[in-house]
C-alpha cells in the first residue's frame, strides 16, 4: 500500500517514515515486557533491580515518545501529504482529460472519490498504520525475548503463525471485491435518492408513488443485500482466524506447562512466559479486522489509480493556428466502443460566419458531431479542422477559445447570475456583461429577479426556468465571443417569451460567428446556410431548405408527410 500511494504521488509521502516511528514504539513496549523476567527474578531474590527498572523506564518513555510524536506526524502526512496531494494530483489530471470522458457516471465517480475515498486513506497514517504497526511489532519483539529463556517456547508460538498470515490474506481478498460491490451498490442507491427527489412531481402525477418507489426500494434493498454479503462473506475467513490467534494461545501454555513440569523452567519464569504469551496473541487478534481496513484502504487507491491511468488528451508538440473560423469534416468516422462506429464518412464544410443546422433522427450522431469539433474525442479516421488545422494540431486552449458551447440542459454555478455570465470571460467588466446580457435577452429576467443581478441561481441553477438558463449560457457564449458556436437548441417547449427571446438570442450569436446547430425549431432550419440531414451515423443530404425540399430523401419526406410544419420539432420527430 505504502508503496502503491508514493507511486501514485510520484514522491515519497512520508509513509515508510512513520512505519519505522510506530516500529520503534512497538519494539520498545515490546522490551519494556521483557524486563518483567530479571525484575522479577531479582525481587524474588530480595533485591531491587534498580539497572532494569531504569530501562523499563527508558523504554516505556522511548515507546510512549515515540506514539505521541509519529502519530502527530501521521495526522500531518495523513492530511497533507496523502490525501491533500492525491486530490491535486486527481484535480490536474482531470483537467487534462478529454471533455467526453465527463459522462454523469464518471462525475459521480469523480465526487465519490474525493468525498469517500480519499477519506478514507486520511486516517491511514495516524491511526490504522499505528495499530497495525504496533500488533506486529510487539509481538515479534516479545517472541524474542522468550527464545532467551527457552527457544521451544517461542517456536511453539511460532508455529500457527503462516495459518494467521494465510486468513489475513483471505480476509483481505474477500473483502476487496466486497468492498468495490459495496461501494457501487451505495452509489447507485445514493444516485436513486437524488432521482426520487428530482422526480417527485412525475411520481406524484402518476400515482406512482403508492407502496414506494420500485426503483428506489429495489436500490435501498440492494445495498441492504451488498452489506450482508459482505459480513457474511468476511465472516468465515474471520472466525478461522480468531480460532487460530486461541490455538497460538494453548499451544504456547501447553509448551510452557510442559517445560516447567519437567523442570526446565522456573516456576516465576513460567508466569511470566505465560503473561508474555498472553500478551503475544492480544495484538495479534486484532490485526484479523484491519486486513479489511487495509483493503478499504486499497480500494480507494484502486479508485485513484483507476482517474489517473485515464489517458490524457494529447496536446500537440508545435501547435498550429487556424486560419479563420471555418469547420470542416473529412472522412470522419468515430465510435465510443472499438469497431463499433457511431458516425462514419462524414464530410462537410462549415464556412466562416454561417449557419449549420444538423437534423436526423434521434441517435443518429448529431451531438457526437458537435462535440467532435471541440474534440472531446479524437476521430477514429478522416479529420475535424477548425481554420485548416486539425484539431489534434490544435492546443486545447486555442480550441476553447475558438469554440463556445450552448448544450441543452446548461449547468450554472450556485453563484450570482453575474458570476454565472462572466465565466465566459472571466476578465469582463461589468459594462461588458451588462452588454451581452442586453443582446442575450437576459436583461428581461434580471428584472424581475429579486436581487436583480446578483441573485444567486441555486445548484445548478434550480432558480431559473430552462429558457432562462440556456439565456444565460447564450450571454456567457456572446461574452466569450468566440469565432464558432456549438449550440444544442432546446427542445424542451418554452412559453412564448422564452421562445422569442431564445430565438432573437440565437440571432445575436449568430451575426459574424460560423454556427453549428442541432436544429429543433422549422425557423433555425429554414433560416440555416445548410442543412446536414444525418442518417444512420452518415450524411443522407446537404442543403438549403428550398434545395433539400425538391431532392428525394428525409427532408423532403418529413415536408411532404405533414401539412402543417410550423409547429413542428426536428430529431425525435423526423421518420426513418
Ligand atoms: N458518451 C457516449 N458513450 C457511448 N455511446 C454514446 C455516447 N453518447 C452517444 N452515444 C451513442 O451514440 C449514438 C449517437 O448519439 P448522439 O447523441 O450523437 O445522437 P443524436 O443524433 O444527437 O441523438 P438525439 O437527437 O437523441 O440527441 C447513439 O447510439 C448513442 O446511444
Amino acid at each position: 500500500m505504502i508503496g502503491r500511494t508514493d507511486a501514485l504521488l510520484e514522491e515519497p509521502s512520508g509513509l515508510r517514515q512513520l512505519v519505522f516511528g510506530y516500529a520503534v514504539a512497538g519494539v520498545s513496549q515490546g522490551l519494556v515486557f521483557g524486563t518483567l523476567i530479571p525484575i522479577l527474578r531479582a525481587l524474588l531474590d530480595g533485591t531491587v533491580p534498580w539497572n532494569w527498572l531504569v530501562v523499563a523506564a527508558l523504554g516505556a518513555a522511548v515507546s510512549g515518545i515515540s506514539l505521541v510524536t509519529t502519530s502527530n506526524v501521521g495526522y500531518y502526512v495523513g492530511i497533507e501529504a496523502v490525501t491533500d496531494a492525491l486530490m491535486r494530483r486527481v484535480s490536474s489530471h482531470v483537467a487534462t482529460l478529454p471533455l467526453g470522458w465527463f459522462t454523469s457516471a464518471r462525475a459521480g465517480q469523480l465526487s465519490s472519490i474525493m468525498s469517500t475515498s480519499l477519506q478514507n486513506l486520511m486516517n491511514v497514517p495516524s491511526v490504522f498504520l499505528q495499530q497495525m504497526t504496533v500488533a506486529v511489532t510487539t509481538p515479534a519483539t516479545v517472541v524474542v525475548l522468550i527464545a532467551f529463556v527457552d527457544w521451544r517456547i517461542s517456536a511453539a508460538l511460532l508455529i500457527p503463525v503462516p495459518l494467521l498470515y494465510y486468513y489475513f490474506r483471505a480476509i483481505k481478498k474477500v473483502s476487496g471485491p466486497e468492498h468495490d460491490r459495496e461501494e457501487r451498490v451505495n452509489a447507485d442507491a445514493s444516485e436513486k435518492v437524488l432521482e426520487f427527489a428530482r422526480l417527485q412531481p412525475i411520481l406524484r402525477a402518476s400515482g406512482t408513488l403508492v407502496g414506494g418507489w420500485g426503483e428506489l426500494n429495489d436500490a435501498i434493498d440492494a445495498s441492504r443485500e451488498s452489506t450482508r454479503r459482505s459480513l457474511d462473506r468476511q465472516n468465515a475467513p474471520l472466525a478461522r482466524y480468531a480460532a487460530t490467534v486461541v490455538l497460538t494461545l494453548a499451544l504456547g501454555l501447553v509448551c510452557v506447562a510442559y517445560l516447567s513440569m519437567g523442570g526446565a523452567l522456573q516456576p516465576t519464569d513460567a508466569v511470566v512466559i505465560m503473561l508474555f504469551a498472553v500478551r503475544f496473541v492480544e495484538p495479534l487478534s486484532l490485526v484479523g479486522a484491519y486486513a479489511s481496513g487495509l483493503q478499504l484502504a486499497d480500494t480507494a487507491l484502486d479508485s485513484v489509480e483507476a482517474v489517473l491511468d485515464a489517458p490524457a488528451l494529447p496536446e500537440p508538440a508545435h501547435p498550429r493556428t487556424p486560419a479563420d473560423g471555418s469547420v470542416e469534416f473529412d472522412h470522419v468516422a468515430f465510435g465510443y466502443a472499438p469497431d463499433r462506429p457511431v458516425v462514419h464518412d462524414i464530410s462537410f464544410r462549415c464556412a466562416p460566419g454561417t449557419v449549420t443546422a444538423l437534423i436526423g433522427p434521434s441517435g443518429s450522431g448529431k451531438s457526437t458531431l458537435t462535440r467532435l469539433i471541440a474534440r472531446f474525442w479524437d476521430v477514429d479516421a478522416g479529420s475535424v479542422r477548425i481554420g485548416g488545422v486539425d484539431v489534434r494540431e490544435m492546443s486545447t486552449t486555442s480550441i476553447m477559445n475558438m469554440t463556445a458551447m450552448v448544450f441543452q440542459n446548461v449547468y450554472l454555478f450556485d453563484d450570482t447570475v453575474l458570476e454565472n455570465v462572466r465565466l465566459g470571460k472571466p476578465d469582463a467588466t461589468d459594462e461588458q456583461i451588462h452588454t451581452v446580457a442586453r443582446a442575450a435577452r437576459l436583461d428581461s429576467v434580471i428584472d424581475a429577479l429579486p436581487d436583480g443581478w446578483d441573485t444567486r441561481v441555486g445548484e445548478g441553477g434550480s432558480l431559473l426556468s430552462g429558457g432562462q438558463r440556456q439565456r444565460v449560457s447564450i450571454a456567457r457564449a456572446l461574452l466569450k465571443d468566440a469565432p464558432i458556436v456549438l449550440l444544442d437548441e432546446a427542445t424542451a417547449a418554452l412559453d412564448g417569451e422564452n421562445e422569442a427571446a431564445i430565438t432573437a438570442a440565437v440571432a445575436e450569436l449568430a451575426v459574424g460567428r460560423t454556427v453549428i446547430v442541432i436544429a429543433h425549431r422549422l425557423s433555425t432550419v429554414r433560416g440555416a446556410d445548410q442543412i446536414v440531414v444525418l442518417d444512420g451515423g452518415g450524411v443522407e443530404n446537404i442543403g438549403t431548405h428550398d434545395q433539400l425540399i425538391g431532392r428525394n430523401g428525409i427532408y423532403s419526406d418529413f415536408f411532404r408527410d405533414r401539412s402543417d410544419a410550423a409547429g413542428w420539432t426536428f430529431g425525435q420527430e423526423i421518420p426513418r
